[in-house]
């Protein structure tokens, strides 16, 4: 890491300080174009704001409103990628050289061959500005170093190449995790660059004044790396294709995922921060919709349930005008089941979609009844209800910072 930087380096994975920093260098970048293109905004949520927010709202999902949102005909957006192989190769460290010192009456002036420079490394470094792995390339040779010269001069070092990586990228090697870096700035070594070869000068000893050996600058770290993409949020929302997560996440923050009336309008992950009332934020992971029968590969497969794993507790959406919504929950919790065990035991709240229309309302009961009190039914489109969430949101984020202080 260069000098004047901010040292994220080493702040522990998961670790509840680190991640507050991460969080608020997101909303410090919040703002700008790129972050709100890229789903991750702020809103705050003091009474005022609050009270605005949940107003009467105009229902996303008019024709206009829909070609408009469309994230699937925008096809930047659609190179989303969340994992990929990558093999990274130390530059290759410089040549050592042998050559004599001669010059006019002084013919003799023993040996002057300079050591070679050190290869580059390769370095993996965690952006705040880059969101996908789309930019990471399958092969990187980090730059060689150079040869040594005569008169002792060593050669140059190769420089040191960075990769750049979105905050929350997984480093595997084989089944192994090698790194994780979850904040912005972390870096991680990827590739060693080869020791620059030793000069003939480094050989000279008493019982030997003219060494004519040197040796070749030894070849760089070659591995295979795999990266792994996973959102770095506090609470990740699961939910059938339509139940309303990217309206929730719209209505809660000033993310803007598409919204629109046809199934898997989401294609990626979309971080939106909430700004709670005392000063805390909290960041919501919108991810694409999860159907049954997601782990044999139907509707968009269940990888999008990495996005979730760093998630500390769970939002599960549920639209309350499809007929018996209970079950939505029941094989939500089965597909996260089946994607990682215990997934489904994570903290987590019941979110009743969709309140607004009629049908909706008259589901509500027969819900309660079955998975308890503590569903929160509420419309995104219309903004009913919008505080009850916020405040168990708060509730699942204070046991969460509790929890870690106690760690
Ligand atoms: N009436 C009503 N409609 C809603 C509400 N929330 C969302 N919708 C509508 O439901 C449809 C789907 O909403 P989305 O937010 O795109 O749903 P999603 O869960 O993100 O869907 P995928 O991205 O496909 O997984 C849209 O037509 C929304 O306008 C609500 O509270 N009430
Ligand atoms: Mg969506």
């Amino acid at each position: 890491m260069r000098a004047g930087e901010p040292c994220w380096l080493g702040a522990g994975s998961g670790s509840h300080g680190a991640f507050e920093a991460s969080l608020r260098r997101t909303s410090d970048c919040a703002w700008d174009r790129g972050a709100l293109d890229s789903g991750l905004a702020v809103a705050c949520f003091s009474q005022a704001v609050l009270s605005q927010l949940c107003g009467p709202r105009q229902v996303p999902g008019t024709p206009q409103e829909k070609t408009a949102l469309r994230e699937k005909t925008d096809t930047e957006k659609r190179h989303f990628v969340d994992h990929r192989r990558v093999l990274v190769c130390g530059g290759r460290g410089g040549d050592g050289v042998s050559c004599f010192h001669s010059e006019p009456r002084k013919e003799f002036g023993g040996p002057d061959g300079g050591d070679g420079g050190s290869g580059g490394h390769v370095i993996l470094r965690a952006d705040q500005q880059v969101k996908s792995l789309s930019s990471v390339l399958s092969r990187y040779q980090g730059a060689h170093g150079e040869a040594g010269g005569r008169k002792n001069c060593s050669g140059r070092s190769g420089t040191l190449l960075y990769v750049r990586v979105p905050v929350g990228t997984l480093v595997k090697e084989g089944k192994e995790v090698v790194a994780d870096l979850s904040c912005p700035g972390d870096e991680y070594i990827a590739a060693l660059g080869g020791a620059g070869g030793k000069g003939n000068r480094f050989f000279l000893a008493n019982d030997n004044r003219a060494p004519v050996t040197c040796t070749p600058g030894e070849p760089g770290q070659q591995r295979v790396l795999f990266l792994e993409l996973k959102t770095v949020a506090h609470a990740g929302m699961v939910g059938f294709p339509n139940a309303g997560k990217s309206s929730l996440l719209r209505a809660i923050s000033n993310a803007r995922p598409a919204v629109a009336s046809y199934p898997f309008t989401t294609l990626k992950p979309h971080v939106g921060i909430v700004h709670c009332e005392d000063h805390q934020q909290i960041a919501v992971a919108d991810i694409p919709g999860i159907v049954r029968g997601a782990h044999q590969n139907r509707g968009l497969g269940s990888t999008f349930l990495r996005h979730i794993e760093r998630c500390r507790f769970l939002l599960f959406i549920v639209d309350l005008s499809e007929p018996e919504p209970w079950t939505q929950v029941e094989d939500l919790k089965s597909e996260l089941e089946k994607y990682e065990a215990g997934l489904s035991e994570r903290p987590h709240v019941i979110v009743a979609n969709k309140i607004d229309l009629p049908q909706a309302r008259a589901a509500l009961p027969p819900l309660r009844a079955r998975l308890g009190r503590s569903v929160i039914a509420l419309s995104a489109a219309t903004g009913e209800n919008l505080e009850e969430l916020l405040l168990h949101l708060q509730e699942l984020h204070g046991q969460h910072v509790a929890a870690e202080l106690r760690w």
